[in-house]
Order: C-alpha cells, then structure tokens, then sequence
C-alpha cells in the first residue's frame, strides 16, 4: 500500500476549495426579524435614512442653545431675579415635533423629557437637577463656578451635551450589514430601527454525514471486543448546528466497498455536501478514496494534508457538489470539518467566524511529525494576560479535545512555537 503522497498544505487545499466551488448557487428566504437570530444575511444592507431621524435629548431637562446661555452666564447681565436664567417658553411632547415659532433665542429655554424631540435652535440640555426654577425663568447658577467667581464659569455645556445627533447612529446610504454576515441579536435591533420587519437569509447547505468502520456501533449499545460507540457523526452535526448549518442527515456505513459506493451514488442527490468520517487513510478497509476518485467530477482534487491532526483528508467534486474525507479519529475529524468545511461553507455565501483570543503559551510546543500541528490547549487568566497551557493528548482521544478551551496552530516554518510567545487561540 502507498503512503498518502503529496501532502498539500493547508493554504493550498484552501485554495483548491475556492478555486472549485467558488460562488455556489445558494437558495435564499425571507423570515421575519425575529425569526432571523443566527441566520446568515443573503445581500448586502444599506440605511435608507438618518437614524435617528432627528436629535433627541439623552435626559430629562431644558434645552437652551449653548451660546446664548453661556452669553447669560459670563456676561452677568438680566441677573433680575438674582441669577442667570432664560424664560421657560414650552414643552416637548414626546413623539411629536414641537413647532417653536418666532422664539427669542437668546431668552428662552424649552422643557423636554429624555427622548424628545431637540426643538430647531436648540442644540443643548441641562438635566433637571442642575436648574432652579425662579418666577417663571429657569435659572442656571448651577453651571457657574461654586466659588462664585462669576468670571470662571464651570460652564462645561457644549453645543451637542445631552443629546444624541440626527444620524449618530446610522447615516443614510451607510453600507450596515454585509453579505454572509450571521445576525446577532444586536443585529436585529439596528434592522428593527431600520423598519425591516422581513430579512432575506441564506437557506443553509444540507449535511450528510457517514461514519465509517464495522467496530462501530449505536451510542446506546453495549460493547463486545473490538467495538466502540459511533460518536463522530454527533459531534460533527453539533460543529454544523452551533454554525447555523443543516439539516444534516446522519448514516454508519458497512466497511465495503459496495456499501460505501452505493451510499456515495444515491446520498449525493439528497444534500449538498457529503463528508464522510473514517475510512480515509491507507489501511485494506479504507474504500471511501477509492469510491470517491471513481465516481467524482474530476478525481480527487486533492488527498492528504500536511497537518496534525488531520493527515488523510480528501475533498472532491461529484456532480458539481462538495464531498470531503475526514479521518476517523474523533480529533482529527473535528479538525478537518473546522479548517476545510468552513472555507467550503463559505463558498455558499457564508461568513464563517473562527472567534480567537491571544493568550501567553506556558510551555513551548512542537509542529509534530513535521505537519502544521493543531495543538490543543487550555486557558486560564494569569495575573495579566490569558495564559495557554498546551494539553498533552492523541488525534483518537475525545478528551484531548473536550478538555481544551482552543487550540494554537504551530507552522511547518518555525516548526516550534516557544514558551512565553504569544500566541492566538482559536476558541473551540
Ligand atoms: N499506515 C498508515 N496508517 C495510518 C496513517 C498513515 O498515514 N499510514 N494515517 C493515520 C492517521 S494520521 C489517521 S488520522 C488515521 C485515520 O484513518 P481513517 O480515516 O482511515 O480512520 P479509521 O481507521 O476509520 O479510524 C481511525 C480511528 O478512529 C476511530 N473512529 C472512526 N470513526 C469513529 C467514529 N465515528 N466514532 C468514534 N471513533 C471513530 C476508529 O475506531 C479508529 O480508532 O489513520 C492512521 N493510520
Ligand atoms: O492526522 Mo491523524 O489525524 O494524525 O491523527
């Protein structure tokens, strides 16, 4: 039996993907905003208008325009009533515009309720609690300097305080949510202040999955020698429903070459991706690469990657769809479907986000068997930054994996990463 030769780099299989499923036709639906949270946005969306509309005070107070108080306040003229003040001259009504005609500007100020409308001229508020109310004048006193040096006013009012722009959170013709974007719910609410009551969402590619090998059995069987329980499949299809993917179908196959093909030849009409788990390296039972090279498009693009773990993976085209080869062993299946079924998924207009944060590396690790090494690791918080210890584990052992928090790439071309580098997690 020949070694799986050549090993691609990761880079390079990426490139392949796109370069063969680039642009895939995608289906797209219109849901209802609520029904929107995690879904993944089918076009790019634009405001068609200032939000907010108008400006609006952020309190409840009075609003003045700032350079008549501040005349008021530094000028010590109409101190009548003992103060600097300006004359009450209404109410802002909440949800309505109220229409100020023929207001003296430089004496006059205008109750209004957090939220209201900032009537035109106006382009400050003073809160409540920061005024006196004084023979039917809002005084101002409170700005002024507390030594009463009237001359050094605090007057710390700008045109702007207290209120929140017309436009300041989303300007008319701003590009808002991109294309492939998953909504978050904060999302949703900058839709809602939009007026979209519908969004149009990607309908999300179907997943078939098939384990692979005769020493599975059901998660509820008993174990006789030999067998263990079939967990791959579940883990997989959690990876694919924490993306927003699915439906995805979920089968174990016979280890024979008949089994295999025939599930490839009918599965590959009924969804439209096909990954297949185990089966996929070199060993006398190993029939998925050679059911897969006899019915695709053009052949395996490619079989064999440089990375740990990870080694056998295949991808190929069939009838113009996807089907990818993941290896058994339930780390290395995981990794597979984390660097190469998101770049695919991608290719449906997705944008799959891999979260990372930076963490110290508490102890050096190696790039093992002279692969790109995806190294499992657990966060804690040091004293000043995130710490990352490297885990100690094996490609077939769940709890390599379940046990970590992220996991470290180290590259074939430094070949090591050093303790006390920094590096970036990927959060699992
Ligand atoms: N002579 C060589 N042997 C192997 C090579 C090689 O290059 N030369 N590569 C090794 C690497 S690396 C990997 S990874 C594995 C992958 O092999 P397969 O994809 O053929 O996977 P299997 O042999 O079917 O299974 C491997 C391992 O994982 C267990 N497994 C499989 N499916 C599941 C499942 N659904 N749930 C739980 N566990 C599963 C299976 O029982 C095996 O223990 O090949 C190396 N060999
Ligand atoms: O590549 Mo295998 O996935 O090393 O365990």
């Amino acid at each position: 039996m020949k070694p799986i030769r050549p090993l691609i780099e990761i880079d390079d299989a990426r490139a392949l993907i796109r370069q063969h499923f680039s642009e895939r036709p995608v289906k797209k639906e219109r849901v209802p905003l609520f029904e929107a949270l995690g879904r993944y946005l089918a076009m790019d969306l634009n405001a068609d208008q200032d939000m907010p509309p108008f400006d609006k005070s952020t309190v409840d107070g009075y609003a003045v325009n700032t350079s008549m108080l501040h005349r008021k306040l530094t000028s010590g003229e109409n101190l009548s009533n003992g103060c600097p003040s300006l004359r009450l001259v209404g109410e802002v009504v909440m949800g309505t515009e109220v229409a100020i005609e023929e207001v003296d500007l430089e004496d006059s100020c205008i109750y209004i309720p957090t939220g209201g409308f900032l009537p035109k001229g106006f382009d400050a508020v003073v809160k409540l609690e920061e005024i006196e109310q004084k023979d039917g004048r809002i005084c101002f006193e409170n700005l002024m300097n507390q030594s009463g040096d009237k001359s050094m006013p605090v007057f710390q009012l700008q045109p702007g305080t207290n209120v929140i722009r017309k436009g300041e959170d989303v300007q008319a013709g701003d590009k808002i949510i991109k294309r492939g974007r998953r909504l978050t719910r904060y999302d949703l609410g900058v839709l809602g202040m939009l007026g979209f009551k519908e969004v149009e969402v990607i309908v999300p590619p179907s997943l078939s999955i098939a384990t692979t090998g005769d020493e599975l059995v059901d998660i509820d069987a008993p174990l006789s020698p030999g067998k263990i329980r079939d967990i791959n499949g579940t883990v997989l299809a959690g990876i694919a429903r924490e993306w927003g993917l699915g439906p995805v179908k979920l089968t174990r196959l016979e280890d024979t070459y008949e089994a295999v093909e025939s599930y490839v030849k009918s599965e590959i009409d009924q969804c439209d991706i096909l990954i297949t788990s185990g089966g996929s390296s070199v060993g006398k039972k190993d029939y998925i690469p050679a059911v897969v090279q006899s019915l695709s498009d053009h052949g395996l693009l490619f079989h064999g990657m440089n990375i740990k773990p990870g080694k056998p993976i295949g991808v190929a085209a069939m009838k113009g769809k996807p089907v990818v080869l993941l290896p058994g062993n339930p780390v290395s299946t995981v990794v597979g479907f984390i660097v190469l079924v998101s770049e695919l998924v991608n290719q449906f207009g997705f944008d799959i986000q891999h979260p990372f944060c930076y963490a110290e590396l508490m102890e050096t690790i190696g790039a093992e068997d002279g692969r790109t090494t995806y190294h499992m690791v657990r966060l804690t918080e040091g004293e000043e930054k995130m710490e990352a210890a490297p885990l100690r584990g094996k490609s077939g052992l769940i709890t390599y994996i379940a046990n970590a928090d992220g996991y470290v790439v180290v590259p074939l071309e430094t070949g090591e990463v050093k303790a006390g580098s920094r590096v970036k997690v990927f959060l699992l």
